[in-house]
């Protein structure tokens, strides 16, 4: 352990290093890891240490993948993501060494077609829970491989899900080429061994925008968003549909409907004892979830999970809105983002999205009221999604406000934890739903 009086030097090294990288969970922390397991590989330019680094985080263990590229000697180009040296050596952080792009795209099990050979590459910059790298390739344009960082035991939702849309032939996702799994020691296990998705390849969209950078655009210059927002609620139903078609589905009976509703009063919990706003409401929120428990649910299927305008990218018509990032919702177990779900889940996700908008706004250095601008979108994204699914949404109604409820809910704790200044726009969201629903 890098805590003990003994610690290893390399495993010191990669534990203060790791502390200062975006997609380290327990931010603020001093991460006391253990390496649990390593595989290695030799290639010409360097040679390929895949950790598997178990830290004992205050709020529970956390299994990251810990890529790296160990170069005889120091490579100028790479110094940015030098993470220690050992024995004379230069250790790297791996998907920003082109040695670790060419060996990922010769392991991944392509789906029914090779990948590759490597051009060029380069780690996608902003903010991301996971490291991804963008490959230019001979035969395939660029290919886009999202090194997963938590490693879980079990099939990863962004690789599955997104590989049946792309198999169906549905457009909605970009093109999957493959996936890479591994395995490692887990005592959790009753074999001791874990197995899951270690990286994704799929076709990278280029140059492309958000569909939240596109509607915050539109709403700070007072354009409707309406259009937009009709074709985005269509497109969401798409998806949908295919994922019904080619993914499991479950009836929603009383024991799913039962512990969807305990999984929003546990939510509720979190966000009641973290924040004192959303405790005021908890009673009122609770009731709100009590007539949804007594209402009809539609049958349960594969949705996104977390769903927000910032999970869509805008791409040119005919092919127009395409989705992302299928992991499900940061904050919940893994195991449970896998299973069957209720589609209005991803419709309550994108209304809460239109309500950022206007509350990012209202928090600009110059304010900008936007409430209307929200209001036009949400209802043409309802009016596109109905039109696109065939179902009528008012006859779901207390559910689907107990699913934007839940969201906010979520949002809170979400925003109390990663951005509290931001903490108001789904606060005053609880507030105003739990309002509606009484009147
Ligand atoms: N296939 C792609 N084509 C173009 N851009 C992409 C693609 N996949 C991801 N991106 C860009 O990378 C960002 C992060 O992707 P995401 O799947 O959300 O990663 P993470 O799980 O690391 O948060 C997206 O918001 C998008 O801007
Ligand atoms: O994209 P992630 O899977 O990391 O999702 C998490 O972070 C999101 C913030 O980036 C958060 O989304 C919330 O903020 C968005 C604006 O930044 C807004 O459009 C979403 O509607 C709102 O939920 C998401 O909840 C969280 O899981």
């Amino acid at each position: 352990m890098t805590d003990a009086a003994h610690a290893d030097p390399f495993e010191t090294a990669v534990a203060g290093w790791m502390a200062d990288q975006r997609w380290y969970a327990a931010k603020g922390g001093t991460p006391s890891i253990r390496v649990v397991a390593e595989q290695t590989d030799t290639t010409a330019d360097a040679t390929i240490r895949t950790l598997f680094v178990l830290d004992d985080a205050p709020t529970g263990p956390v299994l990251y993948q810990v890529p790296l590229t160990v170069r005889p000697a120091a490579v100028p180009e790479l110094a940015a993501a030098l993470v220690t040296e050992l024995d004379g050596a230069a250790v790297y952080d791996a998907p920003h060494d082109v040695a670790y792009a060419r060996w990922l795209l010769g392991r991944i099990e392509a789906d029914g077609e090779h990948i590759g050979p490597v051009t060029d590459a380069r780690v996608l910059s902003g903010e991301q829970s996971n490291t991804s790298v963008i490959c230019g390739t001979a035969e395939n344009g660029q290919v886009i491989t999202k090194v997963f960082r938590v490693l879980h035991d079990g099939e990863n939702p962004d690789v599955t899900t997104q590989r049946a849309l792309s198999t169906a032939g549905s457009v909605r996702v970009p093109r999957t080429f493959g996936a890479l799994t591994g395995e490692w020691p887990d005592a959790g296990q009753a074999s001791g061994t874990a197995h899951g998705h270690l990286a994704f390849a799929q076709e990278f969209l280029p140059g492309l925008e958000d569909a939240w950078r596109v509607a915050l655009t539109a709403a700070r210059d007072g354009e409707s968003f309406a259009s937009a927002a009709d074709r985005l609620g269509a497109a969401l139903a798409e998806v949908h549909t295919v994922l019904a078609g080619a993914m499991p589905t479950a009836t929603s009976g009383p024991d799913q409907v039962d512990e969807a509703i305990a999984t929003m009063r546990r939510r509720l919990d979190t966000a009641a004892a973290e924040v004192p706003q959303v405790a005021e409401h908890a009673a009122a929120v609770g009731r709100v979830y009590d007539r949804a428990a007594t209402v009809p649910w539609p049958t349960m299927q594969r949705i996104h999970g977390d769903l927000h305008l910032g999970q869509v990218l805008s791409a040119p018509e005919p092919r127009g809105w395409v989705f992302l990032d299928f992991e499900g919702e940061p904050l919940r177990p893994m195991p449970e983002r896998s299973r069957p779900d209720v589609a209005l889940r991803d419709v309550a996700g994108m209304l809460r999205s239109f309500d950022y908008v206007a509350g990012a706004l209202a928090h600009e250095d110059e304010p900008v009221t936007t409430g209307d601008w929200a209001h036009e979108a949400r209802n043409a994204f309802l009016d596109g999604y109905e039109r696109g699914s065939g179902s009528d949404l008012r006859a779901h109604r207390a559910l689907l406000d107990a699913f934007e409820l839940d969201k906010a809910v979520y949002e809170v704790v979400y925003e109390a934890r990663n951005r509290p200044t931001w903490v108001g726009i789904p606060v005053a969201a609880v507030d105003r739903l739990v309002a509606r629903s009484a009147g």
